[in-house]
């Protein structure tokens, strides 16, 4: 197995090559996030943190380059072998949830390990299992419109770890809430990550938060 979860190889993006007005974003952009490793990405509003989250969660295709994942070249795979590897092997945090609302905390973590054919006693085992480990136990019945804002989130860590993936991608996981919530949900995300030996590669503003990860890399005009 390669000790590299994911490795971005001379990536380049323009957006509306063939227009009147293109904008190149990525130019030549090399990255890895080595197994266990994790990398804060800070960069300055529009020089392509969103860009390069979406090439390396395989949500969009880079124009030249190659993103590898787990060592295996991911550029010209189908949409659905595209669409596979991004269920097995990685997960998403947003700034915002985007947990289900009709659907309670232990479903909303249940429901992405069922449409990865998980047995659904061994899925709510899991999704205990991580409720515990992030302080919600007690509040496994709930509805994310019953949770406060920093409660919600630790949802969505633990959604976003139900399958566990190889790589968490997160973009400005606690940039809604307010610093202090923001401060200690970090740290329970950390906590998640560093118990489960999970990489991770997450895009924040916050120069503190960016302090606790293994390594900063910073997107700007000398990279991108
Ligand atoms: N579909 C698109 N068409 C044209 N330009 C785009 C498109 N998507 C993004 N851009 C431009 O590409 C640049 C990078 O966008 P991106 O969303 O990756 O930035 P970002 O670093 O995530 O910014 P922010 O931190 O403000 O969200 C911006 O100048 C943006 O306007």
């Amino acid at each position: 197995m390669s000790n590299e979860v994911l490795r971005l190889e001379a990536v380049g993006k323009t957006y509306g090559k063939n227009g009147p007005a293109p904008v190149e974003v990525l130019h030549g952009l090399d990255l890895t996030v080595a197994r266990g490793e994790v990398v804060a990405l800070v960069a300055p509003s529009g020089a392509g943190k969103s860009t390069l989250l979406h090439i390396a969660g395989l949500l969009d295709t880079p124009d030249s380059g190659r993103v590898l994942l787990n060592g295996r070249d991911m550029t010209g795979l189908g949409d659905k072998a595209r669409t596979q590897a991004r269920r097995r092997e990685l997960g998403f945090v947003y700034q915002f949830h985007h947990l289900l609302p009709e659907f309670t905390a232990a479903e909303n973590i249940v429901l992405p390990q069922l449409a990865n054919a998980v047995p659904a006693r061994q899925a709510r085992l899991r999704a205990a299992d991580l409720l515990d480990r992030v302080g919600l136990g007690p509040r496994a019945d709930h509805r994310p419109a019953e949770l406060s804002g920093g409660e919600q989130q630790r949802v969505a860590f633990c959604r976003a770890l139900a399958n566990s993936p190889a790589l968490l991608l997160a973009d400005e996981p606690t940039g809604n809430l307010d610093p202090e919530t923001s401060d200690r949900v970090f740290g329970v995300l950390m906590d998640l990550v560093r118990d489960t030996g999970l990489s991770a590669l997450i895009a924040t503003h916050n120069h503190d938060l960016a302090a606790r990860m293994d390594r900063v890399i910073r997107l700007d005009e000398r990279l991108a």
